[in-house]
């Protein structure tokens, strides 16, 4: 006989936060009705950094709302299309918006396209971000290639992976020690130093709070004294989705404000800024995305051109 909690998780609860997999492939397949090439690299434009997707080519674009089971972008500077096109010849995928926490989305819901991107055939995703320098080094503009995360939602139980396992997607028990791809963050140096920008690339820890309020002056000396490089909203939800189903994950930081830690300062941190950072870096971090896509190789490349 089933409880009443069985009965509320069943049917109040798990349908509104999760999709099956069938329902994954239902969108996955949507998108692949309309489309003649199959994306290798999946990329994830943070907030004010949309402009990487007008660099694919022979673009093929849909809004969010006309994709089954797709949310929508609600939040300035995250444009709510998914564009297919191809850089550099590679063929690839590109969110020009991303989900957030503070949105009011479950946590599965933000993190679906991770899974569409690979029923898709995906194999590598790069994540970008805007977020607040913690690491006193940092200056506003520099770029942090993830080398690792702090995932503090994860602490309190909300985990993209929560909930009944399917092992089509993935194991239970995912590693995450290996979650930023080695070869993928030395690619992204060896890039950025042939086009000169060695000077702002830097190497650190991602912390994830849910938002939306910025941290406050004590959270942010907490969170540099645990550790942290930098501060933000988003990406670890999707990083974990992403190497749950055996993607590739190299994600970056745009250190788009320095996070307040002293309480003499007068700076205050807001969205417009964040945004006008973006706009001051975007030409740089198109070159640096599109030059390392030429670069990554793939198990698939020999059947480009087979779909
Ligand atoms: O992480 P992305 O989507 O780049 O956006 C960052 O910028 C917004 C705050 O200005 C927050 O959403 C934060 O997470
Ligand atoms: N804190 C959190 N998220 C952010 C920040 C910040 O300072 N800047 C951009 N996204």
């Amino acid at each position: 006989m089933t409880t009443l909690v069985e009965f509320l998780n069943e049917s109040l609860l798990l349908p509104l936060h999760r999709y099956s997999y069938e329902e994954c492939r239902a969108t996955a397949d949507w998108l692949l009705a309309q489309m003649n090439v199959r994306p290798l690299v999946g990329i994830v434009c943070g907030s004010g950094l949309g402009g990487l997707a007008e660099m694919l080519k022979d673009q093929v674009a849909f809004n969010y709302k006309d994709i089954p089971n797709f949310p929508q972008s609600t939040v300035h500077g995250h444009a709510g299309r998914l564009v297919f096109g191809t850089l550099k010849g590679k063929p690839c995928v590109c969110m020009q918006g991303r989900f957030h926490l503070y949105e009011g989305y479950p946590i599965q819901k933000i993190t679906l396209p991770m899974r569409i991107f690979k029923l898709l055939g995906v194999e590598t995703v790069i994540l970008t971000n805007a977020a607040g320098g913690l690491n006193q080094d940092y200056r506003v503009g520099d770029v942090m290639i993830l080398k690792d995360h702090l995932n503090m939602p994860g602490f309190a139980g909300n985990n993209p992976l929560a909930g009944p396992n399917d092992e089509r997607f993935g194991v239970r028990f995912p590693c995450m020690s290996d979650a930023y791809d080695r070869d993928l963050q030395q690619l992204a140096f060896d890039v950025g130093a042939e086009l000169g920008y060695s000077d702002f690339l830097r190497k650190g820890v991602y912390c994830v709070l849910g938002g939306p309020s910025f941290e406050t002056i004590a959270e942010c000396r907490m969170l540099h004294k645990l550790g942290a490089d930098a501060v933000g909203m988003s990406t670890v939800h999707e990083v974990i989705v992403a190497r749950h189903c055996g993607m590739r994950v190299f994600a970056l930081s745009l250190i788009t404000n320095q996070a307040v830690m002293d309480y003499e300062s007068e700076e205050k941190a807001n969205h417009e800024e964040v945004l006008e950072t973006g706009r001051l870096r975007a030409e740089q971090l198109e070159r640096l995305v599109s030059n390392m896509v030429m670069r990554i190789e793939h198990n698939s490349d020999e059947n480009i051109n087979l779909y």
